[in-house]
């Protein structure tokens, strides 16, 4: 069994259920996961050591919300908003149109450049949705496209109700025939339930369907407006709901309710609902940030996430997510790393996995060319990146 030091790390990051932050520390891995974690006086014999300069290291980002299967890009409609024109759902239907006209080749390749474009810039574990299919043939390619180029792949034939159909009657070949074709590639269904998308009825419908196909769940909510999509995500016990931008008090107070059964001190028991913050798609939209320090405070676990996609959020960096959060939402630098990377996990049910920096755990590690984190926030724009291994392997 091969093992590998990464050692003179000058400040490591570890995300784990204390927090703790070493100095002059040392990670030994051992194949895929991680063996030893400790000071680098201290650090165990390894058949092969890498000295990291003082450098400090953190998780591998935990992306949790992406759309990366697409054709085309909306520049224009980019450039309208920016002269004052305001979001809506309707532009999925340009990019369901470019999608629709690549060959699988093409698409593959274009979904692989954007997961390798994530994870040059230290995403390891990242999730994508389809949703830009609409049609039973085009959802069901994508997924069998997209599951072996993500972590963790999501249905979203609920995205949009295309044209020329019914809203009910689309619903019902989501809830039928869509989710059968694609029930077996997914690990999660989601539904957009927003004004211009699903109504709060025909949304319970596809979260109903899922359920009875023993499949997690995510809701797009509470994005452009108040809306029942938190409700509905507490509701059903989805992993997330994401967006969040307007929420009433009895959105917090439900989402901080989904908690009462996790023992965030030792990070057991049974979780709730994580409320996932977009600062990128919330900056390309100009829609207020979603209260990410409201959130906190009332006890409700979050998630950063990037929602790279070419409607609202044309970026999958994180540190990019991060910096914003910090700088914009008001989290602390720990609190933001947290989100991006155990919140994350804790989105995707996989924190068994990844997400912090434990024994046991997969060797997913960013390495920053920077002595300490908060240059992430310090220094917001500048390349920070210097290494990242995902599995225990350097990319
Ligand atoms: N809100 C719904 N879906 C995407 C946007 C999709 C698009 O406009 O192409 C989002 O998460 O922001
Ligand atoms: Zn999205």
């Amino acid at each position: 069994m091969a093992t590998l030091l990464l050692t003179n790390i000058g400040q490591l990051t570890t995300a784990d259920q204390n927090a703790r932050v070493l100095e002059h520390a040392a990670v030994l891995i051992q194949d895929s996961l991680i063996a030893w974690v400790g000071d680098m006086g201290q650090a165990p014999q390894a058949d092969e050591s890498i000295d990291l300069g003082g450098r400090a290291v953190l998780p591998g980002w935990v992306d949790s919300h992406s759309h990366l299967i697409f054709g085309g890009d909306r520049a224009e409609e980019f450039v309208a908003r920016m002269a004052g024109q305001s979001y809506a759902a309707g532009g999925i239907a340009v990019t369901t149109s470019a999608t629709s006209q690549l060959s699988d080749n093409e698409l593959s390749e274009a979904v692989a450049a954007r997961r390798a474009e994530a994870l040059a810039m230290g995403t390891t574990w990242m999730e994508t949705k389809t949703g830009y299919g609409l049609a039973v043939d085009e959802e069901t390619r994508h997924s069998v496209l997209g599951k072996p180029l993500v972590d963790s792949l999501t249905f979203l034939g609920a995205h949009l109700v295309p044209a020329g159909w019914d809203a009910d009657e689309y619903t019902e070949l989501v809830t039928g025939p869509m989710l059968d074709a694609v029930a077996d590639n997914v690990d999660f269904v989601d539904v957009f339930c927003e004004r211009g998308a699903f109504t709060e009825e025909q949304s319970r419908r596809v979260l109903e369907a899922a359920r009875a196909k023993g499949l997690a769940t995510k809701v797009h909510g509470n994005q452009l407006g108040p809306g029942p999509g938190v409700q509905l995500a507490v509701e059903f016990g989805s992993h997330s709901v994401d967006h969040v931008n307007y929420l009433e008090e009895e959105d917090i107070q439900a989402l901080a309710g989904s908690w009462a059964g996790w023992d965030s001190a030792t990070r057991t028991g049974t979780p709730g609902t994580v409320a996932t913050c977009l600062p990128a798609c919330d900056l390309s939209t100009r829609q207020p940030f979603a209260p990410g320090r409201e959130l906190l405070d009332a006890g409700v676990r979050i998630a950063l996430a990037s929602n790279c996609n070419p409607g609202t959020s044309y970026t999958s960096n994180m540190n990019f997510c991060v910096a914003t959060a910090v700088l914009q939402m008001n989290l602390s630098l720990a609190e933001a790393i947290e989100a991006a990377t155990y919140g994350g996990a804790l989105a995707l049910g996989v924190a068994g996995q990844t997400g912090s920096i434990e024994v046991g755990k997969r060797a997913d590690l960013h390495v920053l060319d920077a002595p300490v984190a908060a240059h992430l926030a310090y220094r917001p724009g500048m390349n920070l990146t210097h290494s990242v291994y995902r599995a225990g392997k350097a990319i």
